[in-house]
């Protein structure tokens, strides 16, 4: 690599899949999502859950409200565009995914196996009775989104993204050929290559951690309650797969930060949530990592195109340049009620930030 200044301007980035949660929450995450993306797809695990297109109607309004309020610039504003999705539970019905394919606000729909990760308490117990509410959404041509992990007491944490290829995904690819479905923030080379094996039906987000980090980073030299998030960071063997086929130009797989804020003391605890916080330093982290491997030639299929052709959407034609002038990322964040988020590799350094 040579040492001279380098930049790199890009389509603008969407996130097709970030947490920014709710009520206060909001004054922040909104402002951080809304400065380096313009579509974000917005994850319905709030408690109470959106279950239906009137709750994502009104989850949406409470965004764009908090957008108007947010010091951000004009332009930002102007292009950010909050995309919904609902969380499928055991009562979703037929009628729930037949309203909201019409609502031209529901993006997708989200499964989460009852239990799985954070404030899944209400996600599908029994996947393979929903039937009927997958083939409507092979008929609205709206896509299944997967938090991709078995939950059986008995199966390892290491090995549960793994099992819910092998048992579940391959039945639903089997019952319902045509569902486009991406499984969200994979973990593996099993899920990578599952995901290269299918149609163009079936795509993956990548986060960065996923591709930067693994369980070593987590837990060697001590516990970071900062690198715990779900599904669990693998061994470098999958990182460096994950690596790989994000920077390969395939069009399978593109951002999702998967950003998933939680106050700092609520995730340095006994009992630590799991969810990294990157929003606001994705594209210098995506950057970095791309980098690593000289593949920044690959960053701008993977942030910017690849990601709104499979969710059928115009790419972005406004832009933003990054440059290789390094950043520290900060040490933490002004979360709500005097708390604080620190974000994925809160005080390290990195090689490229987003000019201007
Ligand atoms: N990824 C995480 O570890 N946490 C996410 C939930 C999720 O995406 O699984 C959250 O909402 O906190
Ligand atoms: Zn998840
Ligand atoms: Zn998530």
């Amino acid at each position: 690599m040579n040492n001279s200044i380098r930049e790199l301007t890009l389509l603008q980035p969407d996130d097709w899949h970030i947490h920014l949660r709710n009520g206060d929450a909001l004054a922040t995450t909104v402002p951080h999502a809304a400065t380096s993306f313009n579509r974000v797809i917005c994850m319905p695990n709030l408690v109470p859950p959106v279950k239906n297109a009137d709750d994502a109607r009104a989850y949406r309004e409470r965004i764009l409200h908090q957008l108007a309020d947010s010091n951000i610039s004009a332009d930002r504003k102007a292009t950010f565009d909050p995309r919904m999705t609902l969380y499928m539970t055991d009562h979703t019905s037929v009628q729930d995914i037949e309203i909201a394919a019409k609502s031209g606000i529901v993006q997708a729909v989200k499964l989460y196996p009852a239990g799985a990760t954070t404030n899944s308490a209400d996600g599908v117990t029994d996947i393979l009775a929903c039937a009927d509410v997958f083939a409507a959404m092979e008929k609205y041509n709206l896509p299944l989104l997967l938090h991709g992990e078995v939950t059986h007491a008995h199966v390892d944490i290491f090995d549960r993204e793994k099992r819910f290829l092998d048992e579940v995904l391959v039945q639903i690819i089997a019952n319902f050929p045509i569902l486009k479905i991406v499984l969200e923030h994979i973990t593996t080379s099993d899920a990578a290559d599952f995901v290269l094996a299918q149609g163009n039906q079936v795509a993956a987000t990548i986060t960065p951690q996923h591709m930067m980090l693994n369980r070593n980073h987590l837990l060697l030299g001590g516990i970071k309650p900062h690198l715990y998030c779900l599904p669990i960071l693998k061994r470098e063997t999958h990182q460096k797969a994950l690596l790989n086929v994000a920077t390969s130009g395939s069009s399978k797989f593109f951002l999702g930060t998967d950003s998933a804020p939680h106050a700092t003391d609520k995730k340095e605890a006994a009992c630590g949530c799991a969810g990294c916080y990157s929003s606001p330093t994705a594209l210098p982290l995506y950057a970095t990592a791309f980098d690593s491997i000289g593949k920044i030639d690959k960053l701008e299929g993977f942030t910017s195109r690849f990601g709104a052709e499979f969710y059928g959407l115009p790419v972005n034609t406004n832009t933003v340049t990054l440059i290789n002038t390094p950043m520290q990322v900060p040490t933490h964040y002004p979360y709500f009620d005097g708390s604080t988020l620190t974000p994925l590799m809160a005080g390290e350094t990195l090689p490229w930030s987003i000019k201007g």
